[in-house]
């Protein structure tokens, strides 16, 4: 299936200059967002993944249909002030801002194999401080799944050497 038609491109949204690649118009296709869910899975099943840990609120949309179909949990990573219990946390910067993101303390077992997901790679900051996140808490990245590679932005590069799958690029 050829995904890319799903995605949407929104121009100078949220700022001049930036070509938003909106993926609701995905989502809101069964077809569409099942395939691209399997894929992930399909790919999740070689990494003996124990846990999906995603970034709000993208991260969830992809993390959470894997997790349920691996039938492992989901963790989620969130902006400063929204999660209740003791957090860790570290600063990032993305492709149109900077914010603070968070875990819970308890949410990995050291040792467990976590698959990250996000719905796109830009810069990779986001997925640069969920994988510290994850480290800090003794987790282990086994995999990284995205639906969407900016390739000109060269995210990948602040990802060391993990192992990526990324299902369109642009
Ligand atoms: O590779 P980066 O430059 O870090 O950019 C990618 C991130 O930006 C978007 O999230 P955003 O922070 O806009 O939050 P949202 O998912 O809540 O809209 C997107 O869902 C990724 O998480
Ligand atoms: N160009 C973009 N489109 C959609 N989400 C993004 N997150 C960061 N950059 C983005």
């Amino acid at each position: 299936m050829d995904l890319k038609q799903y995605v949407t491109i929104v121009e100078d949204w949220p700022k001049p200059g930036i070509r938003f690649k909106d993926i609701t118009t995905l989502m809101d296709n069964g077809e569409a967002y099942k395939y691209a869910t399997d894929q992930i899975v399909a790919y999740a099943k070689e990494k003996d993944i124990d846990l999906v840990v995603g970034p709000e609120a993208r991260g969830f949309i992809i993390g959470c249909p894997v997790a349920y179909a691996l039938g492992v949990g989901f963790a989620p990573v969130r902006k400063e002030g929204k999660l209740p219990r003791e957090t860790v946390k570290v600063d990032y910067g993305l492709e149109y801002g900077k914010d603070v993101l968070t875990i819970h303390k308890d949410a990995i077992k050291p040792g467990q194999r976590v698959l990250i997901t996000d719905d796109l790679l830009a810069t990779g900051g986001t997925i640069e401080a969920t994988i510290k996140l994850v480290e800090e808490l003794g987790g282990v990245v086994a995999g990284i799944a995205f639906l969407i590679e900016l390739t000109y932005l060269d995210g990948r590069s602040k990802l060391d050497n993990h192992d990526i799958l990324t299902l369109m690029e642009f």
